[in-house]
């Protein structure tokens, strides 16, 4: 009997301990690299290096990993975004959204990748980033430049955030908690 208690406490701490992996992609300088830092709890630095291919790193969160798949986003990388969505929970499109002159080329990249077969179903959560920057897009004017009214067959979230501030990151990763796929 004296046994039964540890027991069933060891047995609730594996059963619940959860791995998810996602994958962040969006344009060049969108912020994904220090979006990743912000959520690995690594030290904040303005000071980022383009991401050549890609880095793996891991967030964890009580009894939660999170693998991190951090893609670059030049336009030589992009051919690379499919492949790394294919297997992931949630797919995380960063726009960096006080760059009003890429919204386009953003937008459009997105609504290629969600058109591939192999992603279908997969949750999206786009995430605006930069609204510490002037003239930054509100959530709506983001969510109507990005079309996302338009993505009916998956999960869609939008969230507006600063990783230099590090305003909004805890709805960020409860939103990737709770629409996560067990895929
Ligand atoms: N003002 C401001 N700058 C940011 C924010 N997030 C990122 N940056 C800056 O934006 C620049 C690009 O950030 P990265 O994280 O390297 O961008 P990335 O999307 O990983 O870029 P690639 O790896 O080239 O695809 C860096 O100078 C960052 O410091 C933010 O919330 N506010
Ligand atoms: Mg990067």
């Amino acid at each position: 009997m004296g046994l039964r208690k540890p027991f069933l406490s060891l047995f609730r701490c594996f059963a619940f301990q959860q791995e998810m992996e996602i994958t962040l992609i969006g344009l060049q300088k969108a912020g994904k690299s220090r979006l990743v830092n912000v959520l690995t709890g690594q030290t904040d630095t303005e000071d980022m290096i383009p991401t050549v291919g890609f880095n793996l790193k891991k967030a964890t969160k009580r009894n939660l990993t999170i693998k991190c798949w951090d893609l670059g986003g030049q336009p030589r990388f992009r051919r690379m975004w499919e492949r790394y969505c294919r297997a992931v929970s949630v797919i995380v499109y960063v726009v960096d959204a006080a760059d009003h002159d890429n919204l386009s080329v953003s937008r459009a990249e997105l609504h290629d990748l969600m058109n591939k077969p192999s992603l279908s179903g997969i949750p999206l959560l786009v995430v605006g980033n930069k609204i510490d920057e002037p003239g930054a897009l509100s959530e709506q004017a983001l969510i109507d430049a990005m079309g996302l009214d338009t993505v009916t067959d998956r999960d869609v979230g939008c969230f507006m955030i600063s990783c230099k501030n590090s305003t909004n990151i805890d709805s960020v990763l409860d939103w990737v908690v709770k629409y996560s796929k067990q895929r």
